[in-house]
């Protein structure tokens, strides 16, 4: 029997990676069951239940429109029903979301399933943070991979040339996920080092706010550039100091430099750094206008990184990070973004 394959989320990565699990699972069924069941947080859409536009029209209508789901993917509103009986959970979901999901999942699943989670995030703690796949193994009591890259949605459903790194400490369930995600145009490479993955996956979209900052404020190519490297240097100084052990090979994977590229020129967190200096809009606001459901995952995560850094009195060393949430509190002028940038520690 092939393994079952379930989809925890169904937003905007969520349907894309359904379409290329879909299809690999069908082309690869010594190794995996053919039915992908996805849990669909329920809402309606223009009057219809968006399970059921998903289950008879193969599209989700409101996260990824105009992209063919496969139909071996099936829409489930409710997750003991979806998650019943797994072998591999896929978790694509904003991470505010995953306590109350696990919460429900915990106690009515395979002791031997495993999971991987692609959510760009981190849980924080009293003492510095968690990482979402380890609030998903204490939580669920299995073995929880990552997969993180420069993987914006809209062109991965569009079939275009990418790259993505699987971090898995267990070597088989490594290969299992590579076999489950790659195709030819995403290409998985396996690292050892998982928190580093996820550590990048949830960085950068601290710094692609930063991008956007300085795209609303009408600077160029430069500029951004030494937004993206000492944004690097923020995220490696952070996982030295949070994550120890962390590799900085990790940092020149598709989760480090090529998803900090990605973003800061083509992502959700990029835009809304230039909505917040175009608009006196809250950020809350700007997700509404915006993004019609889809969530910004940066502003969350970089206000719970000034939360950690501040606590333990080291703001400082990160003026990038500190600016950037301060910005979208609206406590700091987004023209101050600039003198952060040129009194940055790096050039100290
Ligand atoms: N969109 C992209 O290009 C990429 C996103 N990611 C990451 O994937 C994760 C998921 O993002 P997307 O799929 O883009 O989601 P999204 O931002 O498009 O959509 C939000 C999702 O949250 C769901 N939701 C809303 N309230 C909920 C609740 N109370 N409980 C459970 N679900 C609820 C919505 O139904 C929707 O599916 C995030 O961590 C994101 O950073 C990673 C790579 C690419
Ligand atoms: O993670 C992403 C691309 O790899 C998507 O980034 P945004 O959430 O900023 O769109």
């Amino acid at each position: 029997m092939g393994k079952a394959v379930c989809i925890i989320g169904s937003g905007n990565w969520g349907s894309a990676i359904a379409k290329i699990v879909g299809h690999n699972v069908r082309d690869r069924r010594e190794l995996f069951d053919p039915l992908v069941r996805m849990y669909v947080y329920e809402e309606m859409v223009d009057g219809e239940k968006l399970t059921e536009v998903i289950n008879t029209r193969h599209e989700n209508v409101k996260y990824l429109p105009g992209v063919q789901l496969p139909d071996n993917v099936v829409a489930v509103p409710n997750l003991l029903e979806a998650s019943k009986d797994g072998d591999i959970y896929i978790f694509v979901l904003p991470h505010q979301f995953v306590a109350d999901i696990c919460a429900t999942m915990k106690g009515n699943i395979k002791k031997d399933s495993i999971a991987v989670s692609l959510i760009k995030g981190v849980s924080i703690t009293e003492g510095g943070i968690k990482l979402i796949s380890d609030v998903i193994t204490e939580e669920l009591g299995i073995h929880c991979s990552a997969m993180m890259g420069a993987n914006l949605a809209g062109e991965v459903a569009k079939e275009q040339f990418c790259e993505s790194t699987i971090g898995s400490t267990n070597e088989e369930n490594g290969q299992m996920l590579k076999r489950l995600f790659e195709t030819p145009y995403f290409h998985c490479m396996i690292v050892n080092d998982t928190p580093t993955v996820e550590i990048c996956g949830a960085l950068k979209n601290v710094v692609g706010i930063g991008a956007g900052i300085v795209d609303g404020m009408n600077y160029g190519d430069n500029t951004k550039a030494a937004v993206i490297r000492l944004g690097l240097m923020e995220m490696i100084k952070f996982a030295e100091l949070f994550s120890p052990g962390s590799k900085v090979s990790t940092f020149f994977e598709s989760c480090g430099i090529a998803d900090l590229v990605a973003t800061c020129h083509g992502g959700r967190n990029r835009m809304l750094g230039e909505s917040v200096v175009k608009s006196s809009k809250t950020v809350k606001e700007l997700e509404k206008e915006l993004l019609h459901g889809q969530s910004f995952q940066g502003p969350l995560v970089a206000r719970e990184i000034y939360h950690i850094l501040e606590t333990k009195h080291m703001l400082e060393q990160f003026p990038m990070f500190m600016a950037i949430h301060k910005i979208c509190e609206r406590e700091m002028d987004p023209s101050q973004f600039v003198s952060c940038l040129r009194n940055h520690p790096e050039h100290m």
